[in-house]
């Protein structure tokens, strides 16, 4: 993007109706007073607490860029996470939005975090993330015709206009980090953080972005974010720069005012070397402890204010209270800087629209997908085909009874275990799109939960009617159409149940845990479905056990299916079958003959209570993560 370009840009959007130019009453100066942030460390016996952030003082105007900068390990993600809201646990001192305290929600209204990787839908192309994204934060409060023009016009100002139709996931670093603030800046915030938004970007990438970045600033927006090192031209970029080392402010004021201020404290930064480089090295502790300790002497923590750029406009904390320290009521909005009209709930639009475009979002991501869609499908039908080949005709005869009985076990673990390890390894991706997302409003997590619950049912329906249409016939079960539906039935339960469990085990653990601990789970369930030792052989003080396996009822579903609902005698192919009456078999199995129905609705119970167990590890994960 061309300067000329990007000023004839902004101004085009001035006068747009996105909005995207705020109005003085709109902006935002924070300010945080005191801010410690400590974390529990260490384990077993060995736990303690360390301060992040030690009573950090700053203030950050509106219409500025600004930088948090420090070595590594300094604080400066911690303190983007404790500012942004992200993290509220273990956070004390106080945050003000205008100079007044900040209320979490009515400040994530305004707010949004970008972080570091960019955690975008990779089978979406720029286009139909861009509606999307409108279509959650904007919905039916405005206009098909305003929300196209509000997209045309971010997609031009941050000149994504040529990947328009290519999918996030083969964007380059650059484009994938313009599409993450061009999704925020749909419902126009006041306040923007970003995560080391250069990382991983070439020069001019970077250059491209940090320009981007002050152009939106300059619309009155607070745009605060983390960077590593910059060059010496980057650096000059920003308006405002806020220096951490070890939880601690070494310097907070106007970028220019840097030099003057090491000059002044006499720590002067050598001729030719680059100003970022020279307080990165003095914050790193290259030129020793007390040079650290004098820097934050000298900013008082970061409440010193003399280095700063006196030239914004300012939000003294008494300008909106009356007489009596009151706030006046005419100045709601400036005061939480939060939309006067009522919200219920903090996502912009109702619940109804926030699932209409998950699901429509999912679909096309689902006819997209070649793990959980294509190759799911395939595996059904090879695994049908094997099975079947296999275990062929073993249900037609007497003599194949016990062999059968191998068979049901066998599509049993098929479907458990890859309708859960397909969502134990595809579900902590998603997991960290979620939490952006939902974190910064999108929508609600019941409309994610419900979302995905109903995206699920085409997909697992299809490939388990495929894979019962195929093993059903070639291994010989008896054609007819009630017991086929009843035997596919079961599966799709079946499916069901081993998905949820995937969802729990992908929510609360990373991809290597989860593969580990999910067919641990399976392990037990197998031990107490009756197969090899029958229901009626567990001792009693485990019976317990067979009562909460899943894989006893879809066992005991499939043999009614197959061999229940009075079944007649089966064909015997050799001089005696022991097994040629079915009940026979059931006896053995120890279950009575029609279970069928009793073992669905336990299947069904089990179904839901797992759904809604998932569904609380989720939020409590996210709560935790946060
Ligand atoms: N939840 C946590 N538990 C334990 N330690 C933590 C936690 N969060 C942060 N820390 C510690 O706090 C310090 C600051 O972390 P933070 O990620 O904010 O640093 P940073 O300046 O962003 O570093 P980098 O530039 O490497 O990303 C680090 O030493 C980190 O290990």
């Amino acid at each position: 993007m061309a300067g000329a370009e990007e000023i004839e840009l902004s101004h085009s959007l001035s006068s747009s109706e996105s909005g995207t130019n705020l109005q003085t009453a709109d902006r935002i100066e924070l300010r945080f007073k005191e801010l410690t942030y400590k974390v529990s460390v260490g384990l077993g016996f060995n736990t303690g607490e360390k301060d992040v952030l030690k009573n950090l003082c700053g203030r950050f105007p509106p219409n500025q860029l600004i930088a948090i900068m420090g070595p590594s390990g300094a604080g400066k993600s911690s303190l983007l996470d404790v500012l942004s809201g992200y993290r509220t646990n273990g956070v004390s001192g106080q945050i003000l939005a205008n100079g007044h305290d900040r209320n979490i929600n009515a400040f994530r209204r305004i707010s949004c975090y970008i972080q570091q990787d960019d955690r975008l839908q990779p089978l979406l192309t720029v286009k139909e993330a861009m509606d999307s994204a409108a279509d959650f934060k904007l919905g039916h409060r405005v206009s098909k015709e305003e929300r196209h023009k509000i997209i045309e016009n971010v997609i031009r100002l941050l000149g994504l206009e040529e990947s328009l139709y290519t999918r996030s996931s083969q964007l380059s670093g650059g484009q994938k980090k313009r599409l993450s603030i061009a999704l925020e800046l749909i419902n126009n915030p006041r306040v923007m953080f970003l995560d080391e938004p250069t990382t991983g970007l070439d020069s001019q990438s970077c250059t491209q972005c940090i320009k981007l970045l002050k152009m939106i600033s300059k619309q009155g927006r607070t745009i605060i974010c983390t960077i590593h090192q910059p060059s010496a031209s980057l650096f000059q970029m920003f308006d405002q720069v806020y220096l951490l080392a070890n939880g601690n402010c070494l310097y907070q004021g106007a970028t220019g005012e840097m030099v003057n201020y090491l000059s002044a404290i006499n720590l002067p930064c050598p001729k030719y070397h680059n100003p970022a480089d020279y307080v990165i090295e003095l914050a790193s502790g290259e030129y020793g402890q007390d040079k650290i300790n004098d820097m934050v002497r000298h900013s008082e923590n970061g409440k010193s204010t003399q280095w700063q750029d006196k030239s914004y406009i300012m939000f003294p904390s008494t300008e909106h209270l009356n007489n009596n320290g009151i706030a006046k009521k005419s100045d709601k909005k400036v005061k939480t800087g939060c939309p006067t009209y009522f919200q219920p709930t903090l996502q912009d639009t109702s619940y109804s629209n926030q699932l209409g475009v998950l699901i429509s979002r999912g679909v096309l991501k689902i006819k997209r997908d070649s793990t959980l869609t294509h190759l799911r499908i395939i595996v059904n039908i090879l695994v049908a085909l094997m099975l079947g080949l296999l275990f062929y005709d073993s249900g037609k005869h007497a003599s194949g009874v016990r062999i059968n009985y191998y068979l049901l076990f066998s599509i049993l673990i098929h479907h458990v275990m890859t309708s859960m390890m397909l969502n134990v390894l595809t579900f902590p991706l998603e997991m960290s799109i979620l939490i952006k997302e939902h974190f910064n409003r999108w929508y609600s997590l019941k409309a994610y939960y419900i979302s995905v619950n109903l995206l699920d049912i085409p997909v697992a329906g299809f490939s388990c009617l495929l894979f019962t249409a195929i093993v059903y016939p070639l291994t010989g079960q008896p054609l007819e159409w009630d017991r086929f539906a009843m035997f596919n039935f079961t599966s799709l339960l079946v499916v069901f149940i081993a998905q949820s469990v995937g969802y729990m085990v992908g929510a609360v653990f990373n991809v290597v845990n989860g593969t580990f601990v999910g067919p641990v789970l399976v392990v037990p369930m197998m031990m107490f479905s009756g197969f090899g030792v029958t229901i009626k052989d567990i001792p009693t003080y485990l019976k317990w056990g067979s009562e909460l396996s899943y894989l006893r009822y879809g066992l005991e579903g499939y043999t009614s299916a197959i061999y229940g609902l009075n079944r007649p005698e089966l064909e015997c192919d050799q001089l005696y079958c022991h097994y040629k009456s079915p009940k026979k078999f059931l006896e053995l199995v120890s279950q009575p003959p029609d279970h069928f129905w009793s073992s669905s609705v336990t299947l069904i119970g089990i179904l839901f209570l797992i759904k809604l167990i998932a569904y609380f590890f989720l939020s409590w994960r996210i709560k935790v993560m946060r």
